[in-house]
């Protein structure tokens, strides 16, 4: 499918694009740049490229396809530089988690015909563990990609970018922009800052030892994300502020709604909020596909 990737940032999602479009023959060659010497030294032993490349420039010489898959913010820097060297005839993509800020920087740094080839992305595929240490060939398979075209982008463009992700296993569905910031904020940020929140609240109490000593299953479910990156989610949260205020905000008032029902012993109400709230869940994940840990998003399969 493509003469030579060029993958910036060779972490859990570029590394396991790269893996994954190796193991299936789908690229001749994989050039990895990322910022630090140690992190391009481990893709190149995991296998995860064939060749680390010191710079920028020096990874996209020759590439067909390049794929950004740093923190969002460092994408300002790499788009910056990308601008100075991209190929004329490379398509650009990433799998950034925020989009309308990628764009925007996207549209900051490359010219017209650059920005015409860059068709933005977001695998909602992932783990609480990072590196090239984290990735894995199968990470995609059975995973949804959203892809947010721009309204430069060429329709052939960005059905290679689609042909791309299904040759991983994806299912690729499109939305716009702002729609997907707005989605996304709902089911992938919000539980994040609240796993985050859930932790910290729990570890700043002073008999947290021995709170943590009996924390088991649920705990451990409701905050597996709380083990995340800190520098990506910090990007992820800056980048789409406003929408996860919106959704904080939300969330703030269903647990003073529950708060309320406690204060007032109210065991009727509070039965049927649990009761509408675990229908909602059941529906989505019915009892054969409980185990979310492992297995891959086979939701509106
Ligand atoms: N982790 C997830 O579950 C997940 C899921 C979907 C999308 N994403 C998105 O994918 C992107 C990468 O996340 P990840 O989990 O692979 O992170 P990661 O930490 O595993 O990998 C990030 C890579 O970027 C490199 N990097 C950081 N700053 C750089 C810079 N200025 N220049 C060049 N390289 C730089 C790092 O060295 C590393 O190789 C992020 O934008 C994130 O929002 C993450
Ligand atoms: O499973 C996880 O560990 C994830 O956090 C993956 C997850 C998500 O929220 O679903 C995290 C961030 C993304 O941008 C996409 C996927």
């Amino acid at each position: 499918m493509f003469r030579r990737l060029a993958l910036i940032g060779t972490g859990l999602i570029g590394g396991s694009l790269a893996l994954a479009l190796r193991e299936r023959g789908e690229v001749g060659e994989v050039v990895g740049y990322s910022r630090r010497l140690d992190t391009r030294l481990a893709a190149e032993r995991l296998g995860l490229i064939d060749r680390p490349a010191d710079s920028i420039s020096e990874a996209v010489a020759g590439a067909d396809i390049v794929f950004l898959a740093t923190p969002v913010k460092a994408m300002d820097a790499v788009l910056g530089e990308l601008a100075t060297c991209l190929p004329d005839d490379a398509l650009v993509t990433d799998g950034g988690s925020v989009k309308g800020a990628v764009v925007e920087r996207a549209r900051a740094h490359l010219s017209a015909a650059q920005l015409a080839r860059f068709v933005p992305g977001h695998p909602i595929a992932g783990r609480e563990r990072s590196g090239p240490e984290a990735a894995t060939a199968e990470l995609y398979r059975g995973h949804r990609v959203i892809l947010t075209p721009i309204a430069e982008n060429r329709a052939e463009d960005v059905a290679r970018i689609e042909a791309m992700w299904q040759a991983v296993g994806a299912r690729v569905e499109q939305l716009d922009v702002a729609h997907h910031d707005h989605v996304l904020a709902a089911t992938s940020h919000l539980p994040h800052a609240a796993a985050f929140a859930m932790v910290s609240s729990l570890a700043r109490l002073a008999e947290r030892y021995e709170v943590f000593r009996y924390a088991a299953g649920g705990f451990c479910d409701f905050t597996r994300i709380a083990s995340s990156d800190p520098v990506m989610w910090r990007d992820i949260c800056l980048d789409n502020r406003n929408e996860i205020l919106a959704m904080l905000d939300h969330y703030r008032a269903e647990l003073d709604c529950l708060r309320d029902m406690l204060e007032s012993a109210d065991g009727e109400a509070i039965e049927s909020y649990f009761a509408e709230a675990k229908a909602v869940r059941d529906a989505l994940y019915p009892a054969a596909q409980a185990d979310l840990t492992s297995r891959p998003d086979t939701r509106g399969a």
